[in-house]
């Protein structure tokens, strides 16, 4: 079945449907993972947006049960050169495409996908719908300059738990405040034996204070981070009270309850291979990204907070450290899901923190 992507500048790109059909409107943005295509689909903080793989062939190693990083797909749209329609893997629970159509996930194969990145490279992230019942071009551009911009969304709510749950450990606890947490934040805290109390997004300071916890992990999560001012005001509200690390969308809400500012980044950084530079101690670690937004640098001027990390692509902030209390955060992937594991130190660095050895 033929299908459309339609940009708000009038580009269209034409292919294959697999997957669902119908239509659904987003932000389109690209990721250069060359694998992890599982983890980028159930990863919430896609949520709002169509993600375009630059990587020329996806679904080749199929989809797996283990590797969920949440239980469905927030993904608005899937785009692919080419989708792998006999996936080999010994571990292999279903194809893409099967996938895709359980979960309402409407996917564009025999795209240009290199023509597309550039597309978006030189004019920045835009509005696209993606559509698999409609000849009518100009209809769906103009359904693209019309739909909702990622800003003011509030997409956090769609994608949270309203509810507490805790997965018991023997070691420490840690509240983990879900904006839409991946899995495998909860797996690297259990691996240092913490219990995980995972806390709804809309959680109080003094609701948090009350679980009793060690440390305090902000996770990351789709949209704007000033679209949850509530989280901002907690976040705020725990800094000087409790150990606590910010992961992505974490460590923009952290940002702001430090008075920084955030900013939309024209592209931003989605992929498994981006160098970081840990300016305390001076390493370069390959790493894990997936963020449309940044904390802007200028902004923390005369502010009690360094900037701990940088890319090395583009000087952008990928960390930020309280120059007093214990509370630092990352804008990349510490818990990798897809990509390298290369920065996990970052939780043994949040474990010291929590038993007052402070990196
Ligand atoms: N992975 C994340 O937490 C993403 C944070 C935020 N939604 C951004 O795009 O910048």
């Amino acid at each position: 079945m033929q299908a459309m992507l339609a940009l708000e500048d009038g580009t269209i790109f034409t292919g294959e449907a697999f997957g669902s059909t119908g239509e659904r409107w987003g932000e389109v943005v690209f990721n250069t993972g060359m694998t992890g295509y599982q983890e980028v689909l159930t990863d919430p903080s896609y949520c709002g947006q169509i993600v375009v793989m630059t990587y020329p062939l996806i679904g080749n190693y199929g989809i797996m049960k283990e590797d969920f990083e949440s239980k469905r797909s927030f993904v608005r749209g899937f785009v692919v050169r080419e989708e792998c329609r006999h996936p080999s893997n010994w571990r292999l629970a279903e194809t893409i495409d099967s996938f895709l159509k359980k979960e309402n996930v409407i996917g564009l194969s025999g795209i240009d996908t290199r023509a597309l990145t550039r597309h978006l490279r030189s004019f920045g992230t835009m509005r696209g719908v993606i559509s698999t019942g409609t000849n009518d071009v100009q209809a769906l551009v103009e359904r693209a300059k019309n739909c909702p911009q990622l800003t003011g969304q509030e997409l956090v709510p769609t994608v949270a738990t309203t509810k507490s749950y805790t997965f018991p450990g023997p070691g420490r606890r840690v509240a983990l405040i879900d904006f839409g947490a991946k899995q495998n934040i909860i797996r690297c805290l259990q691996e240092r034996d913490c219990e995980v109390v995972v806390a709804p997004y809309n959680i109080t300071a003094q609701e948090v204070m009350s679980l009793n916890p060690a440390g305090v992990v902000l996770s990351n999560g789709p949209g704007d981070p000033t679209d949850v001012p509530y989280a901002i005001k907690t976040a705020r509200e725990l800094v000087g009270h409790v150990p606590i690390l910010g992961i992505c969308l974490g460590h923009q809400i952290l940002g702001l309850a430090m008075g920084c500012k955030t900013y939309k980044m024209k592209f931003g950084h989605r992929g498994a291979n981006h160098p970081v530079k840990d300016l305390i101690t001076g390493r370069v670690y390959i790493s894990s990204h997936n963020h449309g937004f940044s904390v802007d640098e200028e902004s923390m001027r005369g502010l009690d907070v360094i900037v701990s990390h940088r890319n090395l692509n583009d000087d952008t902030v990928e960390g930020l450290k309280h120059k007093f209390l214990p509370v630092f955060s990352v804008q990349y992937h510490p818990e990798a899901s897809p990509g390298p594991k290369d920065s996990e130190y970052i939780f043994d660095q949040f474990m010291d923190m929590m038993t007052g050895k402070e990196a």
